[in-house]
């Protein structure tokens, strides 16, 4: 969804005009969500239940390539927004080529704004804007074990032990 229609149907005008079912909150989350795994899936699912509708800002291929080297994402960005809108917990999906989401929490106002615990409360961008506007920040907690990071490491170590030939699928007697 392009932001503009996100704010058209989401954003503050239309939460405070009554005839439009007033009193849903908006909650927003953004991340890579490059590859998922169970910590992004109870994070957006706890992000839900915080208010009525959820919004998840979501990282350009540039603007992950900025923030997570030159081999990320694995996982274009057209494809990552067409998994996240899957998801039940997601309402919908904007992209953002900036380096942080700072913007489209600006333009937005989400009524709570949301991210994994693995950031810390003052390093979440957006805190000021949300809560100038009246809404709260919620720091979820982190579920230990899971990051995008450490499946490609896996990944990686399972290659370099047994590398195989392009196309060719193991058999269950080579594992
Ligand atoms: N294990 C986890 N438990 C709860 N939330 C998580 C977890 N991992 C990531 N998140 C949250 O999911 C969102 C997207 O994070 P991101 O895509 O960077 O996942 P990641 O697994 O940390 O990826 P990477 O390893 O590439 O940094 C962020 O809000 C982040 O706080
Ligand atoms: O997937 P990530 O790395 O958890 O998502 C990043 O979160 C940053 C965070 O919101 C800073 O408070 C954000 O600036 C960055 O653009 C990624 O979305």
């Amino acid at each position: 969804m392009k932001l503009e229609e996100a704010i058209l149907r989401f954003g503050r005008e239309k939460r405070n005009d009554p005839s439009s079912g007033a009193g849903r909150l908006v909650v927003f989350t953004n991340g890579c969500f490059d590859l998922l795994h169970p910590g992004h899936i109870r994070g957006l699912e706890q992000a839900h239940q915080l208010g009525n509708v959820l919004i998840v800002g979501l990282n350009s291929d540039r603007s992950v390539r900025q923030l997570k080297g030159p081999t990320r994402p694995v996982i274009p960005e057209a494809e990552r927004a067409e998994i996240l809108s899957a998801l039940e917990s997601v309402d919908a999906v904007v992209i953002f080529d900036e380096p942080t989401p700072r913007e489209v929490i600006s333009r937005l106002l989400p009524d709570v704004l949301v991210k994994g615990g693995d950031w810390p409360g003052d390093q979440i961008v957006g805190r000021e804007e949300v809560e100038a506007a009246g809404g709260r920040v919620v720091s979820l907690p982190f579920v230990p074990g899971y990051s995008t990071s450490a499946i490609l490491e896996k990944i990686r170590e399972g290659f370099a032990k047994k590398p195989r030939l392009r196309g060719q699928r193991a058999s269950r007697a080579d594992s």
